[in-house]
């Protein structure tokens, strides 16, 4: 397997990803993101995905899922939509249990996986990833890959992703021919088209529960808003999740510095997103 160098993800690199909108837009137009996470065992997840694709900006979130983290995901963010409808790509797979999906919630997936749309697959959903019909990238982290590995009896370069992270970002981007961004203090990104950069996380109060969940609502946006040039060119799409983990970072780190270079909670992240997609808005004609 050709193995091709990580190169790290910079400002520059990410610069015009965020798309403001202009006078010919309408909610429509600018992108909608459909988004299948959170269950009643983690409803939590779900209104994180939710308020982060939210924050990154998009012309609508159409949630679709169990009754309880529905209820939690409108109360916090009442501009959400529920139930089905045209999307222009997919969040799923977040705050669910793979032993514990429902009959309507597998069913809900499999809907979303047979959209040819672009989609963004994620924890309880990383199973499915056969099913794909779009452009896929899966955001597991280094115990789900593992899993994901074992559950298809294939071997990784090494025993734990977290020894070699680089490389089975790369190897998991073969196997299941789609773009792999595989999270940790350093994220790794690789796609089958031999593609591969890191992103550095600039602080380490991002390791606590939930932060995963708002990175999984950025880079859903993302893909919403950039649905055409991703169906156009799947490695748009990895160069999206480069640059949501970019995004991610910075409003960590902005959101830290805010309270004194303290600690921060996953929602603090997702209220520091428009500041720093600010920061990275495409240039207006
Ligand atoms: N508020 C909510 O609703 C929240 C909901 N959430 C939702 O919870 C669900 C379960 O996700 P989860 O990651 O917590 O557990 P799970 O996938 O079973 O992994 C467990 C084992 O994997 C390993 N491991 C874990 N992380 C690793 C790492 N970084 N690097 C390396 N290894 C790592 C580790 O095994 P060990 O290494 O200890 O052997 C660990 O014991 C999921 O749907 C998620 O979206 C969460 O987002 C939290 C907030
Ligand atoms: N030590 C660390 N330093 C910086 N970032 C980290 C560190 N550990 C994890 N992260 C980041 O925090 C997020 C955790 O995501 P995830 O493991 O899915 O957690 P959760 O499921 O609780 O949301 C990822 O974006 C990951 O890159």
């Amino acid at each position: 397997m050709e193995r091709h160098e990580a190169r790290e993800w910079t400002h520059d690199d990410a610069s015009g990803s965020v798309r403001a909108p202009s006078a010919d837009d309408d909610k429509y137009r600018r992108g909608v993101l459909g988004v299948v996470t959170g269950s009643n065992e983690y409803p939590g997840a779900a209104v994180l995905s939710v308020e982060a694709a939210h924050r990154t900006g998009v012309g609508m979130v159409r949630y679709v899922g169990p009754r309880a983290p529905r209820a939690l995901v409108l109360a916090r963010r009442p501009e959400t939509v529920p139930g089905r409808g045209r999307v222009q790509a997919w969040l799923i797979g977040s705050g669910i249990a793979a032993d514990r999906r429902t009959f309507l919630l597998l069913g809900e997936l499999t809907h979303a996986l047979s959209s040819e749309l672009p989609v963004v697959l994620d924890a309880g959903a990383l199973d499915l990833v056969g099913q794909r019909t779009g452009p896929t990238v899966i955001t597991p982290h280094a115990g789900e890959l593992q899993r994901l590995f074992a559950a298809r009896e294939t071997t990784g370069p090494t025993e734990h992703p977290a020894e070699d992270p680089a490389a089975w970002a790369t190897a998991a981007a073969h196997e299941l021919g789609v773009a792999v961004l595989l999270k940790g203090a350093v994220t790794h990104v690789a796609d089958p088209s031999g593609n591969a950069y890191t992103v550095t996380a600039p602080t380490h109060w991002l390791a606590s529960a939930g932060t995963g969940d708002v990175l999984g609502g950025i880079l859903g946006a993302l893909a919403a808003t950039h649905a055409a040039e991703i169906l156009d060119d799947p490695t748009v799409l990895t160069k999206l999740a480069a640059t949501a983990a970019y995004l991610h970072g910075q409003a960590a780190v902005a959101a830290s510095r805010a309270v004194g270079g303290g600690p921060i909670v996953a929602l603090d992240i997702a209220a520091a997103l428009p500041a720093a997609a600010g920061g990275l808005l495409a240039p207006t004609d």
